[in-house]
């Protein structure tokens, strides 16, 4: 484990999650982004071999980041009000990237697949054997969503960084709550709330046909 894992904390990163869906059941920018920043933390904790996936991230995380410091920022407070702007004001490429290559849309689509797969992998994770293997439940459940739309040579290397995972007990303690056990339970609080905030914008964009976004 490089140095700085201390500094990631778990509570912060699933508080910022169950802090996502507002009481109109929209889900809200800042603490999605807040969320995902903790989680890229932790991942360049996990060694240099993950930095070609941390770097996207948090280009992604930075496209989004801007329109919220925009002269629009209110059109980016929520999902579902980033969607009604972008589409509105044809800001938004639906075949091909051309004139719109960094909409908000289609940059918050590459963090909602990957928020597929961070679901599978902590339920993965908390429902694991205390020996079972990270880079197992990793790659399987990578191999189950995002992998679907990368191609070889990001599968490939993916594929290259999951060997570097510590074990199943290892990964849980790094996560700065406590035991693994209690680090299990967590998980199982937290879940339900990442898979809110998931099912909602899932739904929002298989309304508007957004998932398929070049
Ligand atoms: C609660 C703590 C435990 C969980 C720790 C998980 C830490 C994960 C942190 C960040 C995950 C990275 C999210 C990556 C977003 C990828 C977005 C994407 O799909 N980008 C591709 C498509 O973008 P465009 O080309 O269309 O602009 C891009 O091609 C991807 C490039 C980089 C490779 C992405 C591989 C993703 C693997 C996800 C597994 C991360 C492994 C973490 C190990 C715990």
């Amino acid at each position: 484990m490089a140095a700085g894992a201390e500094t990631f904390s778990l509570r912060e990163v699933l508080v910022a999650f169950t802090a996502c869906v507002s009481e109109q059941r929209e889900v809200r920018v800042d603490p999605y982004l807040a969320g995902w920043k903790g989680l890229v933390r932790f991942l360049n904790c996990l060694g240099t071999i993950f930095s070609f996936i941390s770097k996207d991230a948090v280009t992604k995380i930075e496209i989004i980041e801007n329109y919220r410091n925009s002269d629009q920022r209110e059109k980016y407070l929520t999902v579902q009000s980033m969607v009604e702007y972008e589409l509105a004001n044809g800001l938004v490429d639906l075949q091909k990237r051309s004139e719109h290559p960094d909409s908000g849309c289609r940059t918050f689509l590459r963090l909602h697949r990957a928020l597929h797969w961070l679901q599978m992998f902590l339920e993965g994770l908390r429902t694991g054997e205390d020996n079972s293997k990270t880079s197992v439940i990793c790659s399987e459940t990578y191999n189950a969503s995002l992998a679907n739309y990368h191609p070889w040579i990001i599968r490939k290397a993916a594929g290259v960084a999951f060997c570097a995972l510590p074990t199943r007990n290892t990964f849980l303690e790094t996560m700065n709550v406590g035991t693994a056990e209690e680090a299990v339970a967590m998980l199982g609080e937290a879940l339900p709330y990442i898979c809110e905030v998931y099912k909602i914008t899932e739904e929002l964009y298989a309304q508007h046909k957004l998932l398929d976004l070049p």
